[in-house]
């Protein structure tokens, strides 16, 4: 049986008392690609602002590898193998490429001796990243810190992704360039992927399993292929 990396149950969240989860629970396997869809304000950000540590649930748990975590907070997650991408990139406009992955490594406390090995295999993983390490990230187009901001995540050789909305700001092919090389890191180092999207032909492409959410609640679980035009016009 694949281990279970994240288990949720229960969760509910809000915000000053305005619940905006209700009783969520997911479960993601090792290696598995599963994509979250649901329309603007549904709670797909705010269930992975939870997952994260970013923000505390009222209610329900969740286990990381079978492990319920002593303290619930970004650092314990990323200790455990957690990484999240926010939507909208949120890199260091004024700091360049290289500057942003030191500060990563430097805080994931990577020693320099394993910095170059690091830098290495994310630079495998999105090539193209090369080509502008040296500008400043915020002279780079919205493709591009989106790279960096994967790449950033990456470094810290996560066994769990949580990728908000990576296709924000992007042409279809370059979501799909963006996207496969770093869904193909199942297979190479088992690592799995929840992702929220809104560009559903090129997630589903890469996903395994998709859940759609309605009003802090998930309506449908299900494989991509059960998901025609009209059946998701239907749950959207
Ligand atoms: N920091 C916050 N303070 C108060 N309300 C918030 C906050 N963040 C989100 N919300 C509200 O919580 C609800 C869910 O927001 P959330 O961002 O989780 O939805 P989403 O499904 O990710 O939407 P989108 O696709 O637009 O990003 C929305 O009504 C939103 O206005």
């Amino acid at each position: 049986m694949t281990p279970i990396a994240i288990e949720a149950l229960g969760l509910s969240a809000g915000y000053g008392g305005r619940e905006v989860l209700q009783d969520v629970s997911l479960t993601l396997r090792a290696g598995e690609i599963l994509c979250m869809i649901g329309h603007n304000g549904a709670g797909k950000s705010t269930l992975l602002r939870v997952l994260f540590g970013l923000h505390r649930p009222s209610a329900g748990n969740v286990r990381i590898f079978g492990d319920t975590l002593p303290g619930f907070t970004p650092a314990a997650l990323g200790a455990a193998g957690v990484a999240l991408v926010p939507e909208g990139r949120g890199v260091f406009p004024d700091l360049t490429v290289e500057e942003i992955f030191g500060l990563a490594l430097w805080s994931a406390g990577v020693p320099k001796s394993g910095q170059r090995e690091r830098i290495d295999e994310v630079l495998e993983v999105l090539p193209r990243i090369k080509e502008f390490r040296t500008r400043r990230a915020g002279t780079l187009s919205g493709g591009q810190q989106q790279m960096v901001s994967i790449g950033r995540a990456l470094l810290t050789r996560p066994k769990v992704l949580l990728l908000d909305e990576p296709s924000i700001g992007l042409a279809p092919k370059l979501f799909q360039d963006l996207i496969r090389p770093i869904a193909a890191l199942r297979e190479s180092r088992g690592m799995s992927i929840l992702l929220v999207e809104q560009n559903v032909r090129e997630a589903f492409a890469v996903s395994d399993r998709v859940l759609v959410m309605r009003s802090g609640k998930f309506i449908f679980e299900g494989a991509p292929a059960e998901l025609d035009h009209a059946r998701l016009m239907e749950l959207f």
